[in-house]
Formats: structure tokens, C-alpha cells, sequence
């Protein structure tokens, strides 16, 4: 904010100076927010309001004038503010978290429904590198004011126009349901600030710290130019300066912002070093892609004597100059405005030529006009006159279709199943939607007034290939309609071009174009959003908005993907949000053109405004609701439809011959389940559906005919064959041992009860009487493969051995009960645990005293040799100790191999015993009697 030089450029006292002095304002600057606030009108609704970086404190007055009486308004600066009245100010850094604090502070829990912001950072090195921090301290100021604003609150910022403008403005759509960004009046043209008025805070629950983190946000923004142009004239008049500011600022970023360093992702088109581009307006006027160059440019300069010639023009007006300046953030007004210029001097240095002389002189101004809109419609007639050739050529055909298919129709030559998607359409679907059909008159009026447009300046009927229904449409109009309708669409073809413009500067955004890459990449991880989504919403109004206009409709076109994206919100919390935002960014050149996402756009395309329409695209979104509509009328359609062709191949196929004698195959089968299902369905009759319902049936028989397994049948193919349940004497005989493994089992049961779910759900079905004990026996018995086992390879049985075995019903009650025990056991307390290891081994203790005294007892009796004291000894102490148990005898029945041996049989070391088998079961039973009697 350095010293000024009071006649040119920034230093020039205006009459804003002069007013603002008048009035009593601090500072000129509180006209921008009077003009911000005429504009959008946030002041008067605003009770709380905190203003970042508002030193000399013009904006504070201003929101004090306009603001509710008692209000509370809070001012921030690193400079001090002399006091004001019903205005609470502090100095501080609002890039501190100690700002922060006193905020909270000063606003006693309140929250803000408006923040301003109008900071720019004192340092007078080159632009480009203020705009940089300037866009840092916007970051910072809006990181406050997601802090500190209420839900639909409002937040009011400059911005500087770099490279990074595009990104803020994205995230500022992240966070507010509308945001436009403008340059008031009382903002120098000079000046790269643009004011960005930021309406309906979203208040998330939850914002990924990315959105508001510059090396996220800005990591993508253009590479920024080696070499820096000042945006002003003036500035750019001393390219000595220049070079020394250019060098000042790289010095400054590479030595203190090392991070900030841009790599060149796209890097620079051949033999260019920047990123700002000038043409001449002899580029702009002579040229033939005027629409282009404005999206593709950053300025027009007047350089030669013509062209300053052009600037005395009184087609030249001051708005026309200002858009020169800066094509970056040409409004829909400026666009339209420079076209016309552009026209009016073509029409001036003879490039092009009037039309229509004649035109009464009193009407001068309307015959310039209709001039300038022949010449626009000139235009617009290279650019659409392709497209509109191939609209009439695929109309033509799908006339000449539609003929032939209700041809073929009337004459029985096919079914109406048998029409293709398209065929159905023409033969009479669109008779379905009779608003589809407004549609479609309206978009034909509209093509109307653009073919007349095109026609007139061809001298030739450019719908002469059209119908005669359209033609007797045409007198509907007169002259003065007509002429309506030719101004509606040569402004709708402006709007097309100023959307041409908007889609040239998108794609020439870096950022843009690296979405576009990642999107080809399938394998581009789309991120989440943040938590709470916006409904609908976007970008409010188009109208006279001085921004990127192209970001801002992609924005805007945007879908809101609430609900899509609830389902990962989980997953997004840690995530944050920032990247799906970023995928979603990326994703909108997709939504434009692929039709598939239109439904998806649907909301996102209704909040679009009517401002968006080009002429075509005017048409065209009718057509893409249609289409829409088309569609789903269509997708109901296709699915019988694939049926009905199916059905009618089946047709085709008991049509042959072979089949001829046959009968009703679907009666043959004797299909139950078709008379069930027509039971269930209550259907009757023969309408066309149930005919192919039949077919499909009469499919299924004939698949039915050619089972394979029926058919080895047939072929009496002996591969094996599943024997039902033959009572055999193969089943495993009862053997003697399973009875140990049963009482080992039931001994290991009754130490540590039952350990399977399976087990538990027999035992509770036992107890619950659900199931009786021979039941649970024979069932048992039944366990296995009882087939025929003879002649079956080898795999197999070991196959069936492993897994034939019978599912023992599990319930979730016998799973439930097995975790609580388990539960049980693991929340046994630790005091327990070692409470029980000390009990066991006190007991070992005790154990091993009584050995010892009995022990010293035997040595005591002096009836025993020593040998035997000895063994005695030995005895009590194992006892004591805890000596492990004397393996128990090995019993051995005497059958087989051992049947009637004398000695130890073979194979068997250690102690046995030698049973016969009968009398080992003879002693098991009475064990079992005993056991029972015992019990009762
Ligand atoms: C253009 S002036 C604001 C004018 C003000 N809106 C008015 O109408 O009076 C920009 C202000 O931003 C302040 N500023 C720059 N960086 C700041 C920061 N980090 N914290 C607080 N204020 C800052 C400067 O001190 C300067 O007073």
C-alpha cells in the first residue's frame, strides 16, 4: 500500500475517494462493500458480524450504517483500528490460532451470520506472488468463518485473480449453497481483486481440514509463469520493472516458499513460457474464431494506430475497454457486448457489409441491430450449420424408418415385440408422453426461428427437407414473432457462444485437464465428501458475475450428490471429503457428455438458470429430460422385450418341424408349476405376455428333454447310480472299542461339560423333549454312506468318508450359551485364577508332608527288612509328589491273532490283561446295570 501516484493507476483520487471523504468514510474501499452490499443486501439481515482485515475500518462503518441497530460487529487487523462506536475491534494476525481465541472471545458464544473479508497482505512484490498470499489469507479468513458462521450464514471475500482463483471459488462452492463473485463499481479495473460474495453457509459437521489447507487447494492450480505480466497497462508499459519484479518474486518464492514451488505438470506449450496471453484486437476483430480467442486469451491490446483508431469508435464504450482488459472474467453481458463491438467495426472498416441498406433511417438503431445480428448469425451459421445438416439427415432417416415400420406394421409383415427400441418409438411410444410432445413442438419452433434466421441469410429455405406439417407451422408465425423469435435465438446462440467461451477457458485451465486425465484413469480412488451434502444448490446467478464463468458452470452443473454418497461417509470421515469433491470436479465434463449421468444431473441441472440456455442447448435440455423420460420408458419396455425375443426364438424353435406332433409342449410336461404360478398370479387369458410366458415354459421343457443326467439314463451310461436307501448289511458292525471312545467322551463331558454347539443343541433338544434318546441313537446309527459301495473308485469313498456325514443341527441358543460360558471363563477375575493355584498348592503340600511323615513312620517300624522300607518309602513319596498315575492295564481281547496265545501277545508292550470277548462285554454290561441301579 505503498505511496501512490495521485494522477494515474491506483494512487488516482476518484470520485469514490472524493465520496468516501464527503461521507465520512475511513477509507475508499467501504464503497466496495456499500455496492457488495446494494447488490446482495446481506448487511441488513445480519445481527452478528465479524470483519478480518479491517483496518482503517471503512467496512466496519459501513456495516454499522447498514446493519440492525445493536448488532454486534467485531473488527480485526494487525494494525490498529481507532475506535468506533457500537464496533468492538482488536489487533491481531487472523493467520493465529490466538486470533482465534479472541474472537471467541469477543463474541461470547454468538455466532456470526456474516464475515468480511478485505485483507490484502502488505508486501509490494509482484502480483502474482501477492495474489498467492493474498489467496492464502482468503483461505485463512474463510477457515474463520466456517469456524465462527452460523448455518446460512454469509461470508463476503476478495480474491485476487491468479491461478488459484478457480480453486478457491471451487472450495467456496463446497461450503456455500451460493456463491457468485463480482467487481463492484467502486473496485479499480486496474485492480486484480474481484469481491466473492459467498451466501447459505452449508455448516458441515464435519470439513476436511483439505478444503481450507493451501497446499491442497492450491497444489493444483496452473503452474505458475516464469515470467510475470502485470495485469494493468501501465504496468506492463516498464518491462524493465517488470523483469525486476519478475526476478524479485522467483528469488522471494524459491528462497522463503520453497514448497510453493509449481511444478509443470502440463507444462508449457512450445516456445511459451507463460501463462498469460495478449492478443491484438486486429486478432480479435480480423480473426475468424473470435469465440475462441476470448476463451483462450487473457486480454486484447490496442497496439497499432488502427486499432487505437477503434478505441475513438463510439461503438468503443468504457465496458468494452474493461472487458478488453481482463477476458478472464468476462460476464455473460461483457461476452455478448464484445461480440457485438467486434461486429459493429468489422462493420465500420468494411470487413463486413450491411445487409439490409434500405432500413428506414428513423430506425437506425434497429437496422444496426438486426446488421449485427446478421453478422452474429453468419456466425452462428459456421458453427451450427453442421449440426444442424446432420439433424435433418437423422431426421429424414427416422422418418423414412418410421414409414417403413408401420408399413411393415399394417401389412402383418411383423410384430409390434419385434420392433426395436427405436422401431417402437416412431411407430407410435411417443404418442405416451404427450408433454414430450409439447416439447418437441417447442423445440421445433425454436429450430424454427434459428433455420429462418440461417435461411434468410442463405437466401435459400434451409428446412426445405422438412414436412409439410412443420411448413404449415410456420405461418403460424408473424413477422413480428417472428422476429421475436429470431432475437430469442441469436441470444440464445450468444449464450451458446459465451458457454463456448466458458468450456475453452475450463479446458485451458491446468487443473481442469488433470481432472480429465485422472478421470481416464479407472483406477483414480474417487474420494468422499464432506459429511452433510448439499441439496441442490450450486452457483446462484450468472448474470454480470466477472468470474471464470467456465469453472463456475461446472460447478454449478455439479451434481450434489447427497444420497449417492451417504453410503461412504464412513469411509469419507477420515478420508474428509476433499478428493471425492476434486473426482466430483472432474467428473462434470463426464456428466455433459456422457447421457448416462443425466438422471444423476437432474437436480444439479434444475438449479442451473435459465441464463445457461444456449439456443441449442435450449433445445436440447427438453430433449435431454425426454430423453431421460425415453429412457425409462424405454428400460420397461426392454426387459420384456428381451424375453419376448427370447420367447420368440423358442417360437422359432418348436416351429421346426421336428417338433411337429408334438402337442402343446407346455401341457405335455404337464407343467405345475405354470398352473401354480398362474394360480399365484391370477393370471388368465392369452394376452401376448402369457403366450411367451408359455414359450419360456415350453424353453424349459425342452431344456428338460435334454438333461444330460436323463439322458446318460437313457443311454444306459453305468458311470454309478444312486441307489435309494437299500436295507444292507454293509453298515459298519458294532465294535467294541467305540464303546471306550463313547465313555471316554462322556468322562471328558462330565469333567468339562459340552463343548460343541452341536452337542449343546442335542442336549438341550433332549431336555427340551424335542428329541427322545433312541431317536438320538438310531440317528445315530444312520450316520454315513449306506449305498452300495462295490465297484466305486477309490476318491470317491475317500471323499464320502470325509464328507458324508450327517449335519447335526445347530441352533443359535447352543451358540449363544457355548460364548457365555466362554465368556464366563475368560472373565474370571485373576484373583481366582491364582487363588486356585494356591489351593493346589497348599494341597501338594500337604500331600507331600503326609508322604514325609509317613515315610519317617515307615523307617520308624523296625518290622520291615530294608528292602522293603525302601520300597514303602518310595511309594509314599510318589503319592506325594503326585507321582503320575500307574498306566492302567492294557486290556486285550482274545480274539484273532490272539485268540488262545499263551504269553504276551504281539505288538502290545506294557501291562494287559487278556479278556475274552464275550466276557469283556459281560462285564461292561453289569458295569452299565450297576451303574444304573447305583444311580436310582
Ligand atoms: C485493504 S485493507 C482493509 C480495508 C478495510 N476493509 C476498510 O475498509 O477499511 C487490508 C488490511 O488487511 C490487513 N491485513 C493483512 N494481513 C493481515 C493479517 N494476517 N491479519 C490481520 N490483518 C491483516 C492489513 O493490515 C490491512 O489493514
Amino acid at each position: 500500500m505503498g505511496k501512490h501516484d495521485k494522477k494515474t493507476g491506483k494512487g488516482r483520487l476518484d470520485k469514490f475517494y472524493k465520496l468516501a471523504k464527503e461521507q465520512g468514510y475511513r477509507a475508499r474501499s467501504a464503497f466496495k462493500l456499500v455496492h457488495l452490499n446494494r447488490k446482495y443486501d446481506f448487511l441488513a439481515s445480519s445481527k452478528c458480524c465479524i470483519d478480518l482485515c479491517a483496518a482503517p475500518g471503512g467496512w466496519l462503518q459501513v456495516a454499522e450504517k447498514y446493519m440492525p441497530k445493536g448488532s454486534l460487529i467485531v473488527g480485526v487487523d494487525l494494525n490498529p483500528i481507532k475506535p468506533l462506536q457500537h464496533v468492538s475491534t482488536f489487533v491481531s494476525d487472523i493467520t493465529t490460532p490466538q486470533c482465534r481465541q479472541l474472537l471467541r472471545s469477543h463474541l461470547h458464544d454468538w455466532k456470526a451470520d456474516l464475515v468480511l473479508h478485505d485483507g490484502a497482505p502488505n508486501v509490494g512484490s509482484a502480483w502474482v506472488q501477492d495474489a498467492f498470499t493474498q489467496n492464502e489469507l482468503v483461505l485463512q479468513s474463510l477457515k474463520l468463518a466456517t469456524e465462527f458462521l452460523c448455518k446460512g450464514g454469509n461470508f463476503v471475500t476478495k480474491v485476487f485473480r491468479s491461478q488459484d482463483y478457480n480453486a478457491l471459488m471451487w472450495v467456496f462452492q463446497q461450503l456455500f449453497k451460493t456463491v457468485e463473485a463480482t467487481k463492484p463499481p467502486s473496485s479499480r479495473n486496474v485492480s486484480a481483486e474481484i469481491f466473492v460474495v459467498c451466501q447459505n453457509f452449508i455448516a458441515p459437521k464435519h470439513i476436511d481440514p483439505k478444503f481450507l489447507d493451501p497446499k491442497h487447494v492450491f497444489k493444483d492450480a496452473a503452474p505458475l509463469p516464469p515470467s510475470i505480466i502485470l495485469p494493468s497497462a501501465a504496468a506492463a508499459a516498464s518491462s524493465a520493472a517488470v523483469a525486476k519484479s519478475q526476478s524479485g518474486s522467483h528469488a522471494h518464492a524459491n528462497v522463503f516458499m520453497p514448497e510453493k514451488k509449481r511444478r509443470h505438470r502440463e507444462g508449457y506449450a512450445e516456445g511459451e513460457f507463460t501463462n498469460f496471453h495478449a492478443a491484438t484486437a486486429s486478432d480479435f476483430v480480423k480473426g475468424h474464431d473470435a469465440v475462441g480467442l476470448l476463451g483462450m486469451m487473457n486480454k486484447i491490446e490496442f497496439v497499432t494506430e488502427e486499432e487505437k483508431g477503434w478505441l475513438k469508435s463510439r461503438h468503443t464504450t468504457s465496458a468494452v475497454i474493461s472487458s478488453c482488459e481482463d477476458l478472464k472474467v468476462l460476464g455473460k453481458s461483457d461476452f455478448k457486448q464484445l461480440m457485438k463491438w467486434r461486429l459493429a467495426i468489422r462493420l465500420e472498416i468494411g470487413l463486413d457489409v450491411k445487409a439490409d441498406t434500405a432500413q428506414d433511417a428513423t430506425e437506425e438503431v434497429v437496422v444496426e441491430e438486426i446488421d449485427e445480428e446478421e453478422q452474429i448469425s453468419e456466425e452462428l451459421k459456421k458453427l451450427h450449420e453442421a449440426r444442424m445438416t446432420r439433424q435433418k439427415r437423422e431426421k429424414k432417416r427416422a422418418n423414412e424408418k418410421k414409414n417403413a415400420t408401420i408399413l411393415k406394421l399394417q401389412l402383418n409383415m411383423t410384430a409390434p415385440e419385434d420392433l426395436d427400441n427405436d422401431d417402437r418409438g416412431l411407430a407410435g411410444e411417443e404418442t405416451f408422453d404427450l408433454g414430450e410432445m409439447e416439447r418437441e413442438a417447442g423445440r421445433r419452433g425454436k429450430k424454427r426461428a434459428v433455420d429462418d434466421i440461417v435461411a434468410d441469410q442463405d437466401g435459400m429455405d434451409a428446412s426445405e427437407s422438412e414436412s409439410e406439417e412443420e411448413e404449415s407451422e410456420e405461418e403460424v408465425f408473424d413477422s413480428e414473432e417472428e422476429r421475436e423469435l429470431r432475437l430469442g435465438a441469436l441470444e440464445g446462440e450468444l449464450d451458446g457462444m459465451y458457454d463456448d467461451y466458458t468450456q475453452r477457458m475450463a479446458e485451458r485451465d491446468a487443473k481442469y485437464k488433470v481432472k480429465q486425465a485422472r478421470l481416464k484413469d479407472k483406477n483414480y480412488d474417487a474420494w468422499h465428501g464432506i459429511n452433510e451434502e448439499k441439496n441442490g444448490g450450486g452457483s446462484g446467478s450468472d448474470s454480470d458475475v466477472g468470474v471464470s464463468k467456465g469453472w463456475k458452470d461446472q460447478l454449478v452443473r455439479q451434481p450434489r450428490r447427497g444420497d449417492a454418497l451417504e453410503d461412504d461417509e464412513e469411509e469419507e470421515e477420515e478420508a474428509g471429503g476433499w478428493e471425492l469433491r476434486l473426482a466430483g470436479k472432474a467428473r462434470v465434463g463426464e456428466s455433459d457428455s456422457d447421457s448416462d449421468s443425466d438422471d444423476e444431473d437432474q437436480p444439479a441441472k434444475k438449479s442451473r438458470k435459465a441464463t445457461f440456455g444456449k439456443a441449442d442447448e435450449g433445445a436440447a435440455k427438453p430433449q435431454v429430460k425426454g430423453k431421460a423420460e425415453g429412457r425409462k420408458l424405454v428400460r420397461s419396455l426392454v426387459e420384456p422385450e428381451e424375453r419376448k425375443q427370447m420367447s420368440r426364438q423358442a417360437q422359432l424353435w418348436f416351429d421346426q418341424n421336428v417338433f411337429k406332433g408334438v402337442g402343446d409342449l407346455a401341457a405335455l410336461d404337464g407343467d405345475e408349476e405354470e398352473s401354480e404360478e398362474e394360480e399365484d398370479e391370477g393370471m388368465e387369458g392369452d394376452t401376448e405376455e402369457e403366450e411367451d410366458d408359455v414359450d419360456m415354459e415350453a424353453g424349459s421343457t425342452q431344456s428338460s428333454t435334454v438333461d444330460p443326467a436323463s439322458a446318460e439314463d437313457d443311454e444306459g451310461d453305468d458311470t454309478f447310480e444312486i441307489v435309494p436307501q437299500a436295507a444292507e448289511d454293509t453298515a459298519p458292525e458294532w465294535d467294541v472299542y467305540d464303546e471306550d471312545q463313547d465313555e471316554v467322551k462322556a468322562a471328558t463331558v462330565r469333567a468339562k461339560g459340552l463343548l460343541t454347539a452341536e452337542a449343546v443343541t442335542l442336549a438341550t433338544q433332549l431336555v427340551n423333549r424335542q428329541i427322545t434318546a433312541d431317536q438320538l441313537i438310531s440317528d445315530g446309527f444312520n450316520r454315513g454312506s449306506t449305498f452300495n459301495k462295490d465297484g466305486l473308485p477309490e476318491w470317491f469313498l475317500d471323499d464320502e468318508s470325509k464328507h458324508y456325514k450327517a449335519n447335526l443341527p445347530v441352533t443359535k441358543e447352543a451358540m449363544d450359551a457355548l460364548k457365555e460360558k466362554q465368556r464366563a471363563l475368560d472373565a474370571r477375575p485373576i484373583k481366582k485364577v491364582a487363588e486356585a493355584k494356591a489351593r493346589k498348592k497348599f494341597k501338594a503340600h500337604q500331600r507331600l508332608e503326609k508322604a514325609k511323615k509317613k515315610a519317617a513312620g515307615v523307617m520308624e517300624t523296625e518290622d520291615l527288612s530294608m528292602g522293603e522300607k525302601a520300597k514303602a518309602v518310595a511309594k509314599a513319596m510318589g503319592r506325594g509328589r503326585g507321582a503320575e498315575k500307574r498306566p492302567e492295564k492294557k486290556v486285550v481281547v482274545a480274539r484273532g491273532a490272539n485268540k488262545g496265545i499263551a504269553g504276551r501277545p504281539k505288538g502290545v508292550k506294557g501291562r494287559y490283561k487278556m479278556t475274552d470277548p464275550r466276557m469283556r462285554k459281560e462285564v461292561r454290561a453289569m458295569k452299565r446295570i450297576k451303574k444304573k441301579t447305583s444311580k436310582r
